[in-house]
Formats: structure tokens, C-alpha cells, sequence
């Protein structure tokens, strides 16, 4: 086996990556290869070369490259895992992981990551207001979907749990909830309790330190 793994902690999608990897027991065996943003690593022609999006996390199985953490996290589990359970056979449970992933991308990362890169790039002309209502009716719809499910696509917990939990976390650094959602915490709270949770923390308050400076001079 040789996994490389193209990161940065900051990131939420390579958290969710992280989590996968901590819950496979593979932490061990994936070479975590350093990819500095603000140096803009991600730009240079040797990491477009792997990932034409310029985006983290990339892994490396030998020869074999792979972009985008929801890709990512189900080769992990498929390839390695010794059961299916966090990312199951099952059809049907199986297109609710997938169904979680695309929530991610199109809503919750993908809102909030345009407030993230805003405030990166010290771009004014966005409307920030516009931005974080979007991000805000993002956790109205986790609300709703957490209110009848255990986990964010099922009973049980699986790969979606941890894209939603790393961008839940640094979204709520960017644009913080305005009112209670009970679903939310019970979610949560589970998922606090996870022995390897700290790789996430780690990574939001990495995530908020740079944030809050950056913000400040916006
Ligand atoms: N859908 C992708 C999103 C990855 C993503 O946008 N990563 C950000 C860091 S949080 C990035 O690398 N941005 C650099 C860029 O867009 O050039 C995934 O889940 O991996």
C-alpha cells in the first residue's frame, strides 16, 4: 500500500478525508504531503498536473490519483474497509450517502466556501449578507433532514458524517447560527464523542485563527 495524501488541516474537505482515514485505522499508512495554500502550492504546474481543479485534498494509491474528498473518502472505504458500513452496499443507503455528498458540495461547503474565499482573497465585492443568508438556509435544511434521520444519511454513521461535520464546523466559524437547532446539536454532540474528533477540531481552530485575522481587515 502507498496513499499519499495532498492536505492542508485548514481545509474542511481534507478534514473530512482525515476522519475517514482515522476511521479506517490507515492513519499510519497515508503519507500526509503538505500543501500550502498561501504560498499558493496548489497553483504550481506539478499539483495541477494531479488535480486540474487546484484543489485539496488529492490522493495518490501508487499510481492511481484522485481528486475531491467525497471521491476520496469511498475509494477509501471500498478499497480498504473491512466492512461497508460507512459507506454501504446497500443501494438505497448508499444513494443517502451520495445524496449527503451532493448537499455538501452544492450547499453547505459550496455556499460557505464562497464567504471563505472572499475573505481569503480580500474580495469587497461580494454581498456578504447574500452569502451567509444562503449559508443559513443550508443549516435550516440539515435541521429538517437530521430531525428524521440518527446521522445525516441514516441511522448510522458513515463517510457523509464526516464531510457535514468538517464543513459544519469552519461554516460555523464564518456565519455562526442565529437560532437553536436542537437536531443539530443531538447530531452533534455524537460526533464530538469520536475518539479521533480532534483531527477536526485541530483543523477548525487553525481554520478560525486565520480567519478572524483576515476578516478583521476586510
Ligand atoms: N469538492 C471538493 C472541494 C475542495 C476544495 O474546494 N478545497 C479548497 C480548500 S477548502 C481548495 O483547495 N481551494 C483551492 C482552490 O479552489 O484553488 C472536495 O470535496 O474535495
Amino acid at each position: 500500500m502507498s496513499l499519499k495524501l495532498y492536505a492542508t488541516l485548514g481545509s474542511p474537505p481534507v478534514r473530512s478525508t482525515l476522519l475517514t482515514i482515522a476511521a479506517l485505522g490507515l492513519k499510519d499508512k497515508v503519507k500526509l504531503i503538505p500543501v500550502d495554500l498561501f504560498n499558493f502550492d496548489h497553483l504550481k504546474p506539478e499539483f495541477v498536473a494531479k488535480n486540474p481543479l487546484h484543489t485539496v485534498p488529492v490522493l495518490e494509491d501508487g499510481n492511481f490519483t484522485l481528486w475531491d474528498s467525497h471521491a476520496i473518502n469511498s475509494y477509501l472505504v471500498n478499497k480498504y474497509a473491512t466492512d461497508d458500513a460507512l459507506y454501504p452496499k446497500d443501494i438505497q443507503k448508499r444513494a443517502l450517502v451520495d445524496s449527503m455528498a451532493h448537499f455538501d458540495t452544492g450547499y453547505l461547503f459550496g455556499k460557505g466556501v464562497r464567504i471563505i474565499k472572499a475573505v481569503f482573497t480580500t474580495d469587497k465585492s461580494v454581498n456578504m449578507d447574500e452569502l451567509k443568508a444562503d449559508v443559513r438556509e443550508s443549516y435550516d435544511i440539515l435541521e429538517v433532514i437530521l430531525n428524521k434521520r440518527k446521522f445525516v444519511a441514516g441511522d448510522s454513521m458513515t463517510i457523509a458524517d464526516f464531510n457535514i461535520v468538517a464543513t459544519l464546523s469552519t461554516t460555523e466559524v464564518c456565519v455562526p447560527m442565529e437560532k437553536e437547532y436542537p437536531s443539530i446539536d443531538a447530531w452533534y454532540a455524537k460526533m464530538r464523542q469520536l475518539p479521533y474528533y480532534s483531527i477536526n477540531a485541530k483543523g477548525v481552530e487553525m481554520f478560525r485563527t486565520v480567519f478572524s485575522k483576515l476578516i478583521s481587515q476586510l
